[in-house]
This record gives structure tokens, sequence and C-alpha cells, in this order.
């Protein structure tokens, strides 16, 4: 039986708005390497990677100056106006080149702490379902605020977790949910969302504390400090 191939898509086509910023925060650079480069070297590193498609805005002139700006296994291609825009965009490339069976993992650029170590562990998972992502329990008690910024009422954490990246499922499920779903007009914020609106088994597999989405300033900081104590 052939070995299972494994596509990577990078969504890394946004502008960064909540971070701020004269440039979209991909291109921030931790201990000296952009955020989109941390996650190319790592899904480089993983040995089974097959291609890594990454979705860049149409105006981005800064992966040229990315370390694997010209590396043979990545793949660009343009995003579009929100993440699943992109995402999809990518996927249209795989579909044309897809092997029936062939996996895929969709991970944020903004995500750049992820280690090949976390990759192993979500794979493995593909034994167990369909389709599966990196997750982790919120351990925080959760409110929900009224207009005011006011707590409304206390949520139950019961069963909580909080989405994380790498997503993981077969090429054909994902093109054909994230298709069905914006067709639906669902509003897409992660692939799991859109498998789960089909009905796909989608399971959820602890990630790493670290594995944190740069969104403001602060997170950059916190992956500063993460860093440290590697
Ligand atoms: N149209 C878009 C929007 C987002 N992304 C990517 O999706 C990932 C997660 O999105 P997010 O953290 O929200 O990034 P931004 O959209 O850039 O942030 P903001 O919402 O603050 O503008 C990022 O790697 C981002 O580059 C994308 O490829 N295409
Ligand atoms: C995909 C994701 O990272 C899972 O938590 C999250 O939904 C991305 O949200 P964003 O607003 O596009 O950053």
């Amino acid at each position: 039986m052939a070995a299972e191939r494994c596509w990577v898509v990078i969504p890394a086509a946004g502008v960064g708005q909540r971070f701020g910023g004269d440039f979209p925060k991909q291109y921030t650079k931790l201990r000296g390497r952009s955020l989109l480069d941390h996650c190319l070297a790592t899904f480089l590193s993983w040995p089974t990677t097959y291609k890594i498609v990454v979705a860049l805005s149409a105006s981005d002139r800064q992966f040229l100056e990315s370390d694997f700006a010209t590396h043979p296994k990545i793949v660009k291609v343009e995003g579009g106006a929100e993440r699943v825009n992109s995402v999809l965009n990518a996927l249209a490339y795989i579909d044309l080149q897809a092997d029936d069976g062939d996996w895929v993992m969709v991970h944020d650029a903004a995500r750049p702490m992820l280690q090949t170590r976390d990759i192993d562990v979500l794979w493995r998972a593909r034994s167990q379902y369909r389709a599966a992502i990196l997750a982790r329990p919120i351990s925080d008690t959760i409110k929900r605020s009224n207009r005011a910024g006011v707590i409304d009422r206390t949520v139950s954490r019961e069963g909580l977790w909080g989405a994380q990246t790498p997503q993981m499922a077969k090429v054909e499920d994902l093109c054909s949910a994230l298709r069905a779903g914006l067709q639906a007009g669902h509003n897409i914020t992660d692939e799991a969302s859109a498998l789960e609106a089909q009905g796909l088994e989608v399971g959820l597999v602890e990630g790493p504390a670290y594995n944190i989405k740069v969104t403001l300033p602060d997170d950059l900081h916190l992956a500063n400090l993460w860093l440290e104590r590697q």
C-alpha cells in the first residue's frame, strides 16, 4: 500500500488588523524569523509533508524575502477575502493534483509555535478519525457578557475546547464541506465547523498550550516567553 500523503495548507493572506503594525502580522519576526517561516520550517521538517500550499494576498511582496520563497515543496496561491476563501483557493489547487485518500492539514501562519511532535500526534489520530483537530480543553470559568460589558451569566465549561490548528481531513471531504458551507451561507471560521455541518465526526486531539494564535500584540510577547523556556 502506497504511503499516505499529507498536503499542507497555510492560510497567510490576512492583514493582521487586530495585531496592528505597518505590515501583515505573519511577517512579524519571532526570534529573527517571521511567523510564517516558523510554520513553513516546521512542516518542511515533518517527513510526511507532501507539498505546502501557501495562500498569500495578491499584494504580498514580503514572501519574496522568506527563507523558503523558492522551496520546491512550496506552492503559492492567491488568498481570498476571508480565511475560508484562502483555504478554499489552496484546496482548489490540491484538488487538481490529489490522489484519492490524500490527507490535508490546514495550519494558521499565525500559530508559529507548533512543533513536529504536535503534528505527529494529530497525524496518528487518522487511524481513529476521518477528520481531527488540535484543540485545548477550556480551563477557565467562562462568562457571557451583556451589552454593558457586565457578566450576564456563567457558561458551563464542561466539554468546551478551544480549537487550534492544524485541522486535518481527507482532501475530498474538506473540499466538499467548505464548498457546501459557503453555498449555505455559513460563517466558517475553521475547517472543523464545515465538516461538522456535513455530519462528519471530527476528533479532538489535545494540543499544546504553546500553540497560540498570534492575534494581538501581547500574544507575541507570550510566544517569546515560551521560547525562552525551550
Ligand atoms: N482573508 C484571509 C484572512 C486570514 N487569513 C489567515 O488566516 C490565519 C488566521 O487568521 P487571523 O489570525 O484572524 O489573521 P488575520 O485575519 O490577519 O487577523 P485580523 O482578523 O486581526 O485581521 C492567519 O494566518 C491569516 O493570515 C487568510 O489566509 N486569508
Ligand atoms: C482556525 C482558528 O485558528 C481555530 O481557532 C480560528 O478560528 C481562526 O480565527 P481567525 O479569526 O481567522 O484568526
